[in-house]
């Protein structure tokens, strides 16, 4: 089955994912595919969804909670049922300012469908002057604005007419010297040549592609399990895991149990919930500069 390309966009509040995605929107009326956007803002009403009334566009909102936390279940359910009803080409998911990136990621690759979801990559933007004022903002939000920007695979830095041509190379410099690895654009009103946006692909199939002395920032990769394997070869896997793997959760069969776990692991600390009933063994990872084709050899070897 082909599956469902996802493009995140991230940025803090009013730094221009509303008019970017607008842009996208435009371009894929244009090339037929069929489009979904979620859409997920912190208040109980929606403001930006008027700038989503295509046609041939469904729409998802999630509403009162961002969906890196308080709302991951409803994101959850509206995506699979997006899958099912719309079978989509294309999704953009437009996060509040508030989102962290890994979490937004890992908020969308649900074990229950992850593997039919390909992650092309985060777009962030950024609003050129609140760039310079940051250390205006306390410091948690000074934090977030640079991990939207550490963990980008596309930078949109917007404003650039309000800024002198000292300023512009400031930013341009600071930003890429936080992420030497994604691309960096300055512009107004996040006009972008898209055709360079599509090339984004930043899960399993980049590592395939590119060679490996290229970093490969944040990325995801789905395993999917075809028999039971032994509990204690799997812990002896996940203690020989580098640091850089943010997240692991998905379902996972033992030898010696008839119905799958749930199966998840934070900083190190892994989980297990037992099921009743059998469920896609898929398992789904976020991490950082990881050569997934490593992790697939090694799981591969825990089914022989
Ligand atoms: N002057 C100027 N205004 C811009 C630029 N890009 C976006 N804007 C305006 O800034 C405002 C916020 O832009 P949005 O695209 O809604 O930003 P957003 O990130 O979606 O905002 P939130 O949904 O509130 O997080 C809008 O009025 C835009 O028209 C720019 O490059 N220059």
């Amino acid at each position: 089955m082909k599956k469902a390309e996802v493009y995140i966009l991230s940025g803090f509040l009013g730094s221009g994912k509303t008019t970017l995605l607008k842009r996208l929107l435009e371009d894929e009326q244009k090339s037929g595919r069929k489009t979904a956007v979620m859409m997920n803002e912190l208040g109980k009403v929606s403001i930006d969804s008027d700038a989503v009334s295509g046609e041939d566009v469904s729409l998802k909102e999630l509403l009162g909670g961002c969906i890196c936390c308080s709302i991951q279940d409803k994101l959850e359910a509206q995506l699979q049922g997006l899958l099912l009803d719309e079978k989509p080409d294309v999704i953009y998911i437009e996060t509040t300012g508030a989102a962290h990136p890994v979490e937004v990621i890992d908020a969308i690759l649900s074990p229950l469908f992850a593997d039919k979801l390909l992650i092309k990559g985060i777009l962030t933007t950024v609003d050129g002057t609140r760039w310079m004022d940051r250390k205006l903002l306390s410091p948690q939000l000074q934090q977030l604005i640079l991990e939207q920007v550490r963990h980008a695979d596309f930078i949109v830095i917007n404003n650039m007419n309000e800024l002198e041509a000292n300023e512009q190379a400031k930013i341009t410099f600071e930003i890429q010297s936080i992420n030497p690895y994604a691309r960096c654009l300055l512009t107004n009103y996040s006009q972008v040549p898209l055709d360079q946006l599509r090339r984004l692909t930043v899960s399993f199939e980049k590592v395939e592609q590119k060679s490996q002395q290229i970093k490969l920032n944040l990325s995801t990769f789905v395993y999917q399990f075809k028999t039971a394997i032994s509990h204690t070869e799997f812990e002896n896997f996940l203690k020989s895991l580098p640091d850089s793997i943010y997240r692991i959760k998905g379902y996972i069969k033992f030898d010696y149990s008839d119905f799958p776990f749930l199966f998840q692991y934070s900083y190190g600390m892994p989980i297990y919930l037992k099921e009743d009933m059998n469920m896609p063994l898929n398992l789904v990872f976020i991490g950082e500069d990881i050569s997934w084709r490593e992790i697939e050899t090694q799981l591969g070897n825990l089914e022989l």
